[in-house]
């Protein structure tokens, strides 16, 4: 294994296709490079804890606004992984909106993939990315898309999937995440299917690895 980790991060809205590109590219790398040469990290991980709420509060919560994460726990995580060492990565459980009790361990790998809505937001953690992604999905797609896949895997109604865009995802991705748009190397546009984004980026990880 080389002596440190290459780490590409992946921001844009919710439900603009980070997870799918992230997971396309890592399955595909890693049908090249081998099992354990790479990983990925979801920013959503490190949603803060919140037991000292009721189900209802938490449902209250802004979860688009850079105060929900806990960045200082990833910042550490990914600097561990830079060094080589192993962490413990919480596990989150949307449809209960809190960290859950369990952690998934990981050891550091040579590509280390870190996904996101608000990656490039935090100045910090741009630092630590060789490459920085934002996927430039159209607003209206990425609604139609959350909406499906809330209903379907996170525990959600179409009521408030609608209330909790209009009240926080859509204010927030004005404010903060559309605003680090102009911090990334590569503006992708459309989704995670992007088959010359996927191309480029296995290219240019294989050239990092070099
Ligand atoms: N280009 C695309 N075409 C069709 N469906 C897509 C595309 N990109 C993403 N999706 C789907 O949209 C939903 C949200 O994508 P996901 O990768 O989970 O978004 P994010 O991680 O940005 O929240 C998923 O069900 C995913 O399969
Ligand atoms: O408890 C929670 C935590 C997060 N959310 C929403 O999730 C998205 C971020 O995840 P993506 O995979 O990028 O969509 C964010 O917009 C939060 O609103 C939640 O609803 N509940």
């Amino acid at each position: 294994m080389n002596s440190t980790s290459i780490f590409i991060g992946i921001a844009g809205a919710s439900a603009s296709g980070k997870s799918l590109l992230a997971q396309t590219i890592h399955q595909e790398l890693q049908a090249e490079l081998g099992n354990g040469a790479i990983s990925i990290i979801k920013e959503d991980s490190y949603y803060k804890a919140r037991d000292d709420l009721t189900f209802e509060e938490r449902e209250r919560i802004n979860y688009d606004h850079p105060n929900a994460f806990d960045h200082d726990l990833l910042i550490e995580h990914l600097d561990a992984l830079h060094n080589q060492q192993t962490v413990e990565i919480p596990v989150y459980d949307y449809t209960v909106h809190n960290r859950s009790d369990r952690s998934k361990t990981l050891a550091p790998t040579r590509v280390i993939i870190v996904e996101g809505i608000l990656l490039l937001n935090d100045k910090t953690i741009r630092k630590r990315l060789d490459t920085k992604v934002f996927m430039d999905t159209d607003l209206d797609i990425c609604l139609l898309r959350r909406l499906k896949r809330d209903i379907e895997e996170r525990g959600r109604t179409v009521d408030s999937v609608i209330e909790q865009y209009k009240r926080t995802v859509r204010p927030m991705f004005m404010e903060f995440v559309q605003p680090s748009k102009q911090y990334a190397d590569i503006i992708v546009p459309r989704g995670g299917k992007n088959r010359v984004v996927i191309e480029m980026l296995k290219a240019r990880i294989k050239q990092l690895l070099q």
